[in-house]
């Protein structure tokens, strides 16, 4: 039973990766029409040959000698320059699919919501990238086409065989037959060291990429050997069953040879004595030893095709399970396409809770009137960013709804919906890019004028210049060669670039000194000047002259006002501006 089903989902995997063969179906059936041909002028050099011993060569003239050996060469040269337009067809075909299977794979990859990045190594998923690709690629550039030419190949021959002299093809069946149980009991081994191979490969680019990323608290912790030692130990995992997997690899194709050689033998036993007896001609006798070692070398091919193919589908597996994945966060597909020009947002009795986790958000409701500035604060964990990231709805509310100018969210186009956000993020990430694409990256058809007028109202142009290149300075991954003040004054700029109507602030100056914190503060009012502003704060002084301050204390609103009618309260706000005056001190 299980292996019935293990077959259906070959065959269905099998389908899937040779379903993108779709669209470059002409070229594919144009590159199957040149096989097809060289196939023909590869069997038609035997027989031609055959014609030559048995009937011209008797006649001892020179003109039907030439004649023949001119045709044969044109079928050589003919094949040759087929060979050349079927390989260019086969690198044409796998970069096109290639393109298309990694363009998928990158749409989805932007579909998928916060939730799958969570749940997913990021190792894992550069290993999608790498190891999957490449290897289910080679369906494409090796496997597939080779399966198609050799069965052909061994095919056409066989009829030949079976039509002219079955004995010859029941000899090279013989070693053929041998060959597929010693290649049954090579194969499981194979599959077997296949599987724990594909899975270790895997763990150990998830401990490399550990490596890499947490080098700093690697040092820190001083567990640096220890990791050395945790990550050879992955390592080691993938060699020893790849060793395995190679050796059983190689058995099997010193098997082919020793096969080869009986059916070789019985061919010569048997069709010498024919020969011999007048009842074959020599000619003859020639052109079926070509086809014999079409029959016998064609099958074999076919086990080496077949488990490399089924090794190429434990990859395809994985590019498959990934492309169908539902993204948590779904565009619905009679979505209204409403470009907005109201930009209230409201949440109605909005519950919300992580995957397998308690509530965050508890039935809240709260309006967040357009063109006003709105603060969130609470203790850490309250739920602040996540309002924050429901409003964009980086996931989406288990109960209740988010209206925004009067739209449900969940109804509008997520496109629509986000382009009228401006986010900054306390943890900014920048490309490995210049400091000027990074900005742009908000607006990417902004000028330069424009890029440098942002960079002065974030306060980030004056250290911009300092660096190397200016606004060329390559910032290194993440932003690594940048402070992460400097970081967030780039990602301020960024969002200032993309003008957008409504502006989320989650902490986004907490990196900053007291001055610089004071200009952004300053550039970012005269910009939000009838913009929706919400900021999540922690420092409570920045956000003395907001036009509400929502208090959260366990994903509730507990108190709201303004500024001074929530110190009058002298309730939690109170005791949260209190204490982080202590904290400055
Ligand atoms: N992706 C996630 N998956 C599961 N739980 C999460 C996730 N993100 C946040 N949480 C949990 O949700 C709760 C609220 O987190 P949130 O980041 O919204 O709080 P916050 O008020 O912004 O906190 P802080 O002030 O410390 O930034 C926390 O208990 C946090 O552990």
């Amino acid at each position: 039973m299980k292996k019935q089903l293990e077959r259906k989902e070959i065959l269905k995997l099998y389908l899937w990766t040779l379903s993108y063969f779709k669209p470059v179906i002409l070229l594919t059936l144009f590159y199957i029409l040149c096989g097809g041909i060289m196939i023909w002028g590869e069997l038609m050099i035997p027989r031609r040959m055959g014609y030559v011993i048995d009937n011209v060569l008797p006649l001892k003239e020179m003109v039907p000698l030439r004649n023949q050996i001119l045709i044969l060469c044109g079928i050589v040269v003919l094949i040759l320059i087929l060979k050349a337009i079927f390989y260019f067809l086969e690198q044409i075909i796998a970069n096109k699919i290639t393109k298309n299977q990694q363009t998928d794979l990158m749409v989805k990859l932007q579909k998928l919501g916060f939730s799958y990045y969570e749940k997913v190594p990021t190792g894992q998923i550069i290993s999608l990238f790498e190891n999957a690709v490449k290897e289910t690629q080679q369906t494409y550039t090796f496997l597939f086409p080779q399966f198609i030419y050799n069965l052909a190949k061994f095919v056409v021959p066989s009829i030949v065989l079976i039509f002219g002299e079955p004995i010859f093809f029941i000899a090279a069946m013989i070693g053929n037959i041998i060959y597929v149980f010693v290649n049954q009991f090579a194969n499981k081994k194979i599959h077997y060291y296949l599987g724990v191979e594909t899975k270790a490969a895997h763990a150990s680019q998830q401990s490399l990429y550990d490596a890499i990323v947490a080098k700093t608290e690697l040092k820190a912790m001083g567990s640096k050997d220890w990791f050395i030692e945790k990550t050879i130990e992955d390592f080691n995992q993938f060699r020893i069953p790849r060793m395995w997997s190679v050796f059983w690899r190689h058995f099997r194709y010193t098997t082919v040879g020793l096969t080869l050689t009986i059916s070789i033998f019985l061919f010569y036993f048997y069709g010498l004595d024919l020969v011999k007896s007048g009842e074959l001609l020599l000619g003859e006798f020639i052109g079926y030893s070509f086809l014999m070692g079409l029959v016998s070398r064609g099958f074999s091919v076919f086990f080496y095709i077949i488990p490399a193919q089924y090794h190429a589908l434990n990859y395809a597996k994985y590019l498959h399970d990934f492309l169908k994945l539902e993204p948590d966060v779904r565009e619905d597909n009679n979505c209204l396409k409403v470009e907005l020009d109201q930009f209230d947002i409201e949440f109605k009795n909005v519950s919300f809770a992580y995957k397998d986790s308690q509530p965050i958000i508890n039935n809240l409701s709260l309006i967040i009137p357009a063109g006003k500035k709105t603060a969130i604060v609470g203790e850490s964990g309250s739920g602040k960013s996540t309002l924050l990231k429901l409003i964009g709805r980086f996931y989406d509310v288990n109960q209740g709804q988010i209206l925004m100018g009067g739209y449900d969210i969940k109804k509008l186009k997520l496109e629509h919906l986000r382009q009228n956000f401006g986010y900054v993020f306390q943890d900014t990430y920048l490309f490995n890019m210049s400091i000027r694409d990074n900005i742009k990256f908000g607006n990417p058809d902004a000028s330069d004028e424009e890029v440098i007028k942002a960079s002065k109202l974030a306060s980030a142009h004056q250290f911009i210049m300092e660096t190397e290149d200016g606004y060329d300075t390559i910032v290194g991954e993440g932003g690594v060669r940048l402070s992460g003040g400097q970081k967030q004054r780039i990602s301020i700029a960024r969002m200032l670039l993309k003008k957008p109507p409504i502006i989320l602030l989650d902490e986004a100056t907490s990196a900053l000194d007291n001055v610089t914190e004071a200009a952004v503060k300053q550039s970012l009012e005269k910009l939000a000047v009838n913009k929706t502003v919400v900021t999540v704060a922690h420092r409570l002084s920045t956000i003395m002259d907001y036009d509400s301050i929502i208090v959260l204390k366990a994903g509730k609103i507990v108190e709201e006002g303004t500024y001074q009618s929530l110190m009058d309260q002298k309730g939690l706000f109170y005791q949260l501006v209190i204490r982080g005056v202590n904290d400055e001190l």
